[in-house]
């Protein structure tokens, strides 16, 4: 099978409901090949790395996909059995959802480049937008999970070629960087709960802590409800095939969802990129972030992990996450520990080299504490990971922290030289990342 040339869809030039009537939909399904586009090569490879892999394992067929401007990526993956085939149906509903949230958040959306039309090919796909904004050619990137519609359960998936189903969709708008969530929460502050009907399904959506969550249920009216959301255009053929439970007025899978919820409180993008990329798909939690202004806390690193935490709980009123990183020279008998942070932005790399000037011992160890609440009232359950090296002076991208200045024994690479998967299968924060997602695996 050969790509045929792309065929660009903007957003603003997407059909809505307005000029995309249900009846061509029913009639005419054409299949879309889809193109991720990234501006920044790590995001692109980051959303592949992350969000395929499960897909590509599901179902196979001859269908396959593109990342734009990374040609690295290609030859990752498996290109025989990528399935990132979705009938204009589904496109519909997907490019207006993101459409609208990229007005919600007044930024101009790019979200689709290069779709081709194809025949052959089913399965499931998580998507996200990439916002752009900037002048001219300068862009700046937006952070990997700057927002992700996703379809949640293993079981959606599209079969276009065939029946044009969706089984037992539901989707998920999350906003967990820090500036489209404060905007999102926001936009929902005074909405908790938003309906849309089209004439084949209801869409109930609810916003909670920043994230937006639809589940579809049949329903045979054509409005679409809620202030916020009138010029929001849905249309889709979609059909639930099986009979839909609900509990509470809400989707059972709706209902799942609401409750497998945990809030990561940081304020640090970095970290955040890690731990999704780190975490994986496997623990049935969706996690939000959101960034709460914490103290930094003084003490031994464990007390300050679960002080950190306990705080973060009352906060969120709900169950949270939260992560202690400290790098700690042994010459100095663990210090600059959990003040990092401070030395850093004080000293630089090279003030972070030249205290160990008198030592002999430049040898230091990264320490990543993760503490879990399940609730404000709970005890904080503390996970942590270590990983040894040696304080060097600064090589590779100085886009995180102290990475430059570490480089882990066993390794001729700093942190920040080494290849993100390698950093993010020895780091510190992956064994402790580990230890609690085991934990996530046998409580959720
Ligand atoms: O090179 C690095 N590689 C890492 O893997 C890493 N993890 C954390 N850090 C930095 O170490 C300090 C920890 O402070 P920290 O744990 O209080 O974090 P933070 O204040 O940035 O965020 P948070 O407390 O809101 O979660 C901060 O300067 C972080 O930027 C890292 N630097
Ligand atoms: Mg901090």
């Amino acid at each position: 099978m050969s790509l045929r040339s792309p065929m660009r869809v903007d957003l603003g030039s997407f059909p809505r409901l307005a000029t995309f009537p249900m009846s061509s939909l029913k009639t005419k399904t054409r299949h879309y090949r889809l193109m991720l586009y990234s501006f920044e090569h790590s995001n692109a490879e980051q959303s592949v790395v992350k969000y395929f892999p499960r897909i590509l394992d599901e179902r196979a067929t001859s269908s396959w996909f593109v990342i734009r401007g990374n040609g690295s990526l290609l030859s990752k993956l498996d290109t025989r059995r990528s399935a990132i085939v979705v009938d204009d149906h589904i496109m519909a509903i997907w490019s207006s959802m993101f459409q609208h949230v990229a007005e919600w958040l007044q930024q101009p959306a790019k979200i689709f480049e290069g779709l081709a039309e194809d025949g052959s090919g089913g399965g499931s796909v998580f998507l996200r937008p990439v916002l752009r904004y900037g002048q001219g050619r300068v862009f700046k990137s937006i952070d990997a999970e700057f927002i992700m519609l996703r379809l949640l359960h293993d079981d959606v998936y599209a079969t276009p070629q065939t029946t044009g189903t969706v089984r037992n969709p539901m989707i998920e708008l999350v906003a967990p960087d820090q500036l489209s969530q404060s905007r999102f929460s926001q936009l929902l502050a005074d909405r908790t709960e938003i309906t849309l009907k089209t004439a084949r399904f209801k869409l109930r959506g609810r916003s909670v802590n920043g994230r937006l969550v639809f589940a579809l249920d049949q329903a045979n009216e054509d409005i679409i409800e809620g202030p916020r959301l009138t010029a929001f255009s849905v249309s889709s053929s979609i059909v639930s095939n099986r009979p839909r439970k609900s509990v509470c007025g809400m989707s059972v899978d709706s209902a799942r969802a609401e409750k497998n919820v945990i809030t990561f409180v940081t304020g640090n993008a970095k970290k955040l990129e890690e731990f999704r990329a780190i975490i994986g798909d496997e623990v049935k939690v969706t996690f939000v972030s959101k960034k709460v202004d914490l103290p930094e806390l003084q003490g031994e690193p464990e007390d300050i992990a679960k002080e950190k935490c306990r705080l973060a709980a009352q906060d969120i009123q709900g169950p949270v996450i939260t992560e202690d990183t400290c790098l700690c020279y042994n010459a100095l008998k663990g210090l600059p520990g959990p003040y990092i942070k401070w030395f850093l932005e004080k000293l630089g790399h090279d003030g972070l080299n030249r205290i160990l000037d008198g030592f002999e011992d430049k040898s230091a160890y990264a320490l990543c504490t993760f503490a879990f609440c399940s609730s404000p009232e709970q005890e904080p359950i503390i996970f942590a990971g270590k990983t040894d090296g040696k304080i060097v002076p600064a090589r590779g991208p100085t886009d995180f922290g102290w990475d430059p200045v570490f480089e882990p024994d066993g390794y001729s690479t700093t942190y920040a030289e080494m290849d993100k998967n390698v950093k993010n299968s020895i780091s510190h924060r992956y064994r402790a990342l580990s230890k609690l997602k085991d934990y996530l695996l046998s409580t959720y």
